[in-house]
């Protein structure tokens, strides 16, 4: 848990001479640049080119039903559609394929001992890989012919630099306990390294591919984020499918320009709230709230949902500063009661500053049940507002030990760091948005706090808590994981932060055995918690990446949201 205050923290005085933290936050790199964005006329998508696109959409889905003599061969063709990010198009088709090539695999009607592919580990990893992201128990026994008498992968391998590549990011599938992974991961890992070097001259493009899956892999990437890196990649693979990369182009930047228009509006907003008149203290980052929510749902049919979405997690990020820092105890506690009471008339209660904050959010609310009335499903509109009363919560027992000095026992802190983590509301209300298949067991199932929340939560709260401490021990700053695990167990910063990265690899893993049949909800609200997750991936591995967004998020953002594919 951070607050980004340095230990020269100004101090002022408000109207009610208050002595009250001002940070020195980065103020937004973005102004004004998407309120005003000009869309550009080249890439209108007239009835010309909607024509075109539904051809090249139709060639691909033939390509994908097509009755081939080896289906193996096909598998190269649906990872390269999921990896450029279309996938969303042909659901169904690759559905029903990956089961055919499931129960074929399990009826061992796919390899046979004189098949070439038999022996080919690029073909067995990525059949293994894309069968357990659709949620298939394939066995990592597959990968037993690739080892020696000793539990080793043959050192043969080594020259098979597509096939390690391709064993690398299956491993990243592991669950608990599946020690041929681990060994999988830990050999490929040292190849993988050595290939870069090797390859930086004589193949730079491999080098490249090697380089980026070693920094995030699929499994733990934001899929909008890897689409964008793929196409560098794919284009230039002679072997790639033209018809693929057009389609894929195309619709890259339809998309984006959608995306542009969601945030204009989501920008205007925004400018009406003034934020740096009203929450002077808190972070100004409307484009990396909408860049955080676009990574979970990317597709068009999410639009409503990005767009509340990105506001309640704006609104979250003003109320976390006024709990780490800018609100005193007694007017906490009165915010607190309000969002609790979930009553306008309790405004009359709060400062000038808190005021604003709460109209914005009781509007937001109810701005989201309108948009979900037309479905006329009012439980789920309760469910969104009990998440943000725990949210508030939290905040809340945290302020609370801030005052009275209080140090947590690491179990205790996590308690209530997990619930504060702002996962378990972001998960709520984007599920709130999802339409009608959140039914109320869903949401049933998730207040229940169902292992793949916790290990959600777990990974996000520990890599904030590590990259914040590291960057801001020397602050002034309330507890986090790192000190009260420290102080705990007696360890030192760096076995501390060493083993609560252990903690958040387990929690990927858990992830992993969630989403994997029979699930307790369907896939895409699995698939919800999976890119919450992948955010934090991304975000959060070295530094704060949403605080201090001058950097990699910023090329990040304008790589998903300004810069167009050239076709
Ligand atoms: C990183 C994280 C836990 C994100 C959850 C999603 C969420 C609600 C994001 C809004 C912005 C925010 C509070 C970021 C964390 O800041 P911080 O590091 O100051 O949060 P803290 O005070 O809870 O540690």
């Amino acid at each position: 848990m951070s607050s980004h205050f340095p230990a020269s923290i100004m101090k002022t005085n408000d109207i009610y001479d208050t002595k009250r933290s001002l940070a020195n936050f980065h103020p937004t790199i973005w102004k004004e640049h998407f309120l005003s964005f000009t869309f550009d006329d080249a890439l209108k998508v007239d009835g010309g080119m909607k024509e075109r696109i539904e051809k090249l959409k139709e060639e691909i889905r033939m390509m994908v039903i097509a009755s081939v003599q080896n289906p193996l061969v096909k598998l190269n063709l649906v990872d390269s559609i999921q990896r450029l990010g279309v996938s969303y198009h042909f659901e169904d088709e690759i559905d029903q394929f990956l089961e055919h090539m499931y129960v074929s695999y399990n009826n061992s009607l796919l390899f046979s001992s004189n098949d070439s592919q038999d022996d080919d580990l690029h073909i067995s990893a990525l059949l293994f890989r894309l069968l357990r992201q659709h949620g298939y128990r394939i066995s990592c026994d597959i990968f037993l012919k690739f080892m020696d008498n000793n539990g080793k992968f043959k050192e043969s391998l080594v020259e098979d630099e597509r096939g390690i590549l391709s064993l690398y990011e299956a491993s990243h599938m592991r669950g608990h306990g599946e020690a041929l992974l681990e060994e999988a991961l830990e050999f490929t890992t040292t190849h993988l390294k050595a290939y870069i070097h090797l390859y930086s001259n004589i193949n730079p493009n491999f080098a490249s591919e090697v380089s980026n899956a070693l920094k995030l892999p699929i499994r733990k990437c934001v899929p909008r984020v890897k689409a964008r890196e793929y196409f560098e990649i794919y284009q230039q693979q002679p072997s790639h499918n033209e018809t693929l990369l057009t389609f894929s182009k195309l619709d890259f930047n339809i998309l984006q320009k959608l995306h542009q228009k969601e945030i204009a509006e989501i920008c205007r907003w925004w400018k009406d709230l003034n934020v740096s008149t009203n929450f002077p203290f808190a972070r100004d980052r409307i484009v990396e709230c909408y860049f955080w929510i676009l990574s979970i749902y990317f597709e068009p049919y999410f639009k409503f949902g990005r767009k509340i979405l990105t506001k309640v997690i704006a609104m979250t990020s003003i109320m976390d500063d006024i709990y780490d820092a800018y609100g005193t105890f007694e007017e906490l506690q009165l915010f607190t009661l309000a969002i609790k009471r979930w009553d306008m008339s309790m405004v009359n209660l709060l400062p000038q500053y808190m005021k604003v904050h709460y109209t914005t959010l009781l509007d937001l609310f109810e701005e989201m049940d309108k948009g979900i009335v037309n479905d006329g499903i009012s439980y789920r509109s309760c469910f969104g507002k009990e998440a943000m009363k725990r949210q508030a919560e939290s905040y809340f027992k945290e302020a609370e030990w801030l005052n009275k000095n209080y140090k947590p026992k690491y179990g205790e802190y996590m308690e209530v760091a997990l619930a504060s983590s702002g996962y378990e509301l972001l998960s709520t209300i984007s599920f709130v948005c999802m339409g009608d298949i959140a039914t109320k067991e869903v949401f049933e199932w998730l207040f229940d706090c169902p292992q793949i929340l916790k290990a959600s939560t777990t990974i996000s709260r520990l890599m904030d808590d590590v990259v914040s401490y590291k960057f801001e021990k020397e602050r002034e700053h309330i507890v986090s994981a790192v000190e009260c695990y420290m102080s705990n167990h007696g360890r030192s910063e760096d076995e501390t932060c060493a083993e609560l990265l252990k903690q958040v690899e387990d929690a990927w893993k858990t992830i992993n055995e969630c989403c994997l049949h029979p699930m307790n909800v369907p896939m895409p609200f699995l698939i919800c918690l999976l890119n919450l997750t992948r955010v934090m991936a991304l975000l959060y591995s070295h530094e704060d990446g949403y605080t201090n967004s001058k950097g990699r998020t910023k090329l990040l953002i304008q790589s998903l949201l300004i810069d167009p594919l050239h076709l």
